[in-house]
């Protein structure tokens, strides 16, 4: 703008017939000069491509990165190829989820049984010392687990963990499944045994695990969620037939029939019921037929009813020969009952391991007897509460507990856990191979149409999505139209400056916004499934940013077309002109791909955009002079997708305009398009220059997001082993 500014200042619209001498005034001689140097009006078309050969760098530019797109999803693509087993493996319902044949069956790397036990596990929070009220000090380390959890749970046996809010029943089911998300602060020792076999510390164990709180891609059906994570699984190891099949039977046992065909929904989107939610956690972890099954509460925010259910369900896979483990919380008689082993575990110690049938007396053996009115998970949960019972004081409480522990330990000691102490030293130094840590199953090719197919449908269901969104468009494309009336006379050059200036930074705002919005929800539910090796971050993040292109795509025709239309811009550029928004919104959604795979939250993510919104105006190159910009930031106008967009816009609405001159009194005329980009130092630059900075932007954001995809996936803490 500099130059703009001072071709404002001439004194007198500038003479082609003046010589630099015959102007006195050196500033007037230095703008004069200025006016000179600028564009060679009458030979622009000497200078500038024609249109058609511009489209045809433009189309050349647009195939050229397609292809390399295509290119580079080949080879990743062709990198793993599947092992294909054997093609049409038949999938016998009747056997529960077991498939005949027998390469088949060991290309599922499943368990056909689990027999897990644990010993010594050791939970420890580091944090620093911290002063109480009361001037006392609170340690610098917490247990969280004190290293006496001892037990074993055991095919077709279903063992329930129990305890008061906060003792710790969650971070031991984790820590036993090697699934406590890591953290510098924690620190795990213990041992675990499946199948007899000491595990190596950052083995995560081959279980189905159910979480508390799981995230599905909401606007999948059921049978869609479930069909996919099947052959995410199985690839092209399963045939049509038998995927369908497989699919049906989990949806059979899980009693999902009724709902296959309901979209999962979620907080914001109606879809099925919260207990039908947990049993599709289960189906989904069922599909690789693990002998294990572990599920973190289960019943939790389920009425009776539903809860039943789920815990039937639980029951009828221990019935088939699984080990079941579930976190449980003040369950009901019945449901109490459906379980045959019970860990008790208060303030992170172990109160009791051993039959549920047996651990009523057991409490009153230790002198806890039960009030006439509780039940027998009501009372055992009393006897272990930190809280005094009634007619206890605090105290009492504190050496009840520290009674119960010690027995624990006691009653622990005898306890048979299959391990035959040799057996363990031998054991202990061959099993380092992480049995657990199972890479996909499945090519990245497949991995990849699968994901983009969700990805895909996920978008396209989205109708109120896309009807709020197409209504934003047009009501932002009409209030331009609206306003703005582009004619042929001075005035316009600003008008176009202006209307494009604004369409660039509206664009690059509500792209990013969109994108910051709902990206780092989903990465949290991808995150989730990369960190247990259902899929790799690559093939995700492609699909992710294919599946968008054609919505982009639609906006932008949208809006383009009501904007275009309405305010009169130049005949003859309109797709170039869609093309040029579609680009400049991809680019835009890729800068914010890649600030919400970096940041932690989509809170986080919100807070970092008006800081880049505000940069990106700043440095769109009119606000700022290069020569008062403090050298450390002058690389931000590189990466301003406003300035990018503006310029593209600008660059294709100009071309081969002419404006009238009668004015020519008010100020500097441009009586070309190109004698107009020249006023704002657009003289040299070119579309494709343009477009070529936008597609380079847009794979370095694709490449960050990647990064930040994989630099912030999911760890776990590793058991160490007990000492
Ligand atoms: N990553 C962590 N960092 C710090 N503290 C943690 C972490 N994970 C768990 N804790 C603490 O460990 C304790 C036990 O947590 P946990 O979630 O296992 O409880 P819980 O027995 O499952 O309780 P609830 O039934 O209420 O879910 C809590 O005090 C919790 O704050």
């Amino acid at each position: 703008w500099p130059r703009w500014k001072n071709l404002h200042l001439v004194p007198m619209a500038p003479d082609r017939n003046t010589t630099l001498e015959e102007v006195s005034d050196p500033m007037e001689q230095c703008f004069v000069e200025l006016e000179f140097r600028a564009p060679e009006f009458n030979d622009h078309k000497t200078n500038h491509r024609t249109f058609e050969e511009n489209e045809a760098v433009n189309l050349k530019v647009a195939l050229g990165f397609i292809a390399t797109a295509l290119i580079a999803i080949g080879v990743s693509a062709s990198t793993v190829k599947p092992k294909r087993l054997q093609k049409n493996v038949q999938f016998d319902s009747t056997k529960g989820t077991d498939v005949i044949d027998d390469g088949f069956d060991s290309a599922r790397r499943t368990m056909e049984s689990a027999d897990l036990a644990f010993d010594g596990v050791k939970l420890t929070l580091t944090q620093k010392a911290k002063k109480n009220k009361d001037g006392s000090e609170q340690p610098a380390t917490r247990l969280l687990l004190d290293g006496s959890l001892r037990g074993r749970a055991r095919p077709g046996r279903m063992l329930a963990v129990m305890g008061p809010s906060g003792a710790g029943k969650s971070v031991f089911l984790h820590a036993l499944a090697g699934r406590i998300k890591a953290d510098k602060k924690l620190s795990l020792r213990g041992d675990r045994f499946l199948n007899l076999t000491l595990q190596p510390p950052s083995s995560i164990l081959p279980a189905a695990f159910v979480e508390q709180e799981v995230n599905f891609f909401p606007r999948m059906t059921v049978r869609e969620t479930v069909d996919f994570r099947v052959a995410l699984h199985f690839g092209d190891l399963l045939g049509k037939a038998s995927r369908d099949a497989l699919v049906q039977d989990l949806l059979c046992q899980l009693g999902l029939l009724v709902a296959a065909d309901t979209i999962v929904g979620d907080a914001k989107v109606r879809g099925i019921s919260s207990g039908e939610r947990k049993r599709l956690s289960i189906a989904v972890e069922m599909i690789s037929s693990p002998g294990l099954v572990c599920c973190d509460e289960p019943t939790s925010s389920l009425d009776s009813a539903a809860a039943a259910v789920v815990i039937e369900k639980l029951r009828q896979l221990a019935d088939q020969g699984k080990t079941v483990i579930c976190v449980i919380h003040q369950p009901s008689s019945a449901i109490f009952g459906q379980f045959d082993d019970l860990l008790l575990i208060s303030e992170g110690k172990q109160m009791y391991f051993g039959r549920t049938n047996k651990a009523k007396a057991y409490m009153e053996a230790q002198g806890y007897t039960a009030n006439e009115d509780s039940g027998t998970a009501e009372h055992i949960l009393e006897c272990i509460s930190p809280l005094p019972r009634q007619g206890e004081s605090a105290e009492d409480a504190k050496q009840r507990l520290k009674n119960l522990g010690e027995a624990a330990v006691y009653q622990a000691e005898d306890l048979d856990l299959g391990i035959d102490h040799t057996d363990f030293m031998s054991t202990s130094n061959c099993s380092t191979k992480d049995c657990g840590t199972i890479g996909p199953r499945t090519s990245l090719w497949t991995q990849f149409c699968l994901l983009l197919h969700r990805a895909s449908a996920e978008t396209v269901r989205g109708k109120d999505v896309i009807f709020i969104k197409t209504v934003q468009q047009v009501v932002v494309a009409s209030i331009y139209g609206g306003i703005y009336t582009l004619g042929d006379n001075q005035a316009s050059i600003l008008d176009r400056f202006g209307l494009l200036s604004l369409t660039a930074i509206g664009g690059t705002n509500m792209a990013i916004a969109t994108t910051l919005r709902a990206f780092p929800k989903e990465k949290t539910i991808a995150s989730a499934e990369i960190a247990i090796k259902q899929y790799r971050a690559l093939p995700y993040f492609v699909a992710k940013a294919i599946s968008e292109f054609p919505l982009v795509f639609f906006y932008n025709g949208v809006m383009g077309a009501i904007l275009y239309f309405a305010t009169g811009m130049n005949p003859g550029r309109f797709w170039t002109f869609i093309g040029l928004l579609t680009l400049h919104s991809l680019a835009s959604e890729a800068s914010g791909m890649a600030v919400g795979a970096v940041s932690p939250s989509s809170d986080v993510a919100l807070a970092i955009f008006p800081a880049i919104l505000i940069l990106f105006v700043i440095f769109d190159g009119r606000n700022i002079s290069t020569e008062n910009t403090p050298w450390v930031l002058r690389w931000v106008s590189k990466i301003s997708l406003i300035r990018w967009g503006f310029e593209s816009f600008c660059l294709n609405e100009f071309q081969g305009l002419h404006f009238e001159a009668s004015d020519a009194s008010n100020g500097p005329v441009a009586r070309t398009g190109e004698e107009a980009l020249a006023m704002i130092g657009l003289k040299d630059s070119s579309i494709e220059g343009v477009v070529r900075a936008e597609v380079i932007i847009t794979i370095v954001c694709w490449c960050l997001a990647y990064l930040g995809l994989t630099l912030t996936k999911q760890r776990f803490v590793v058991m160490e082993p007990k000492t």
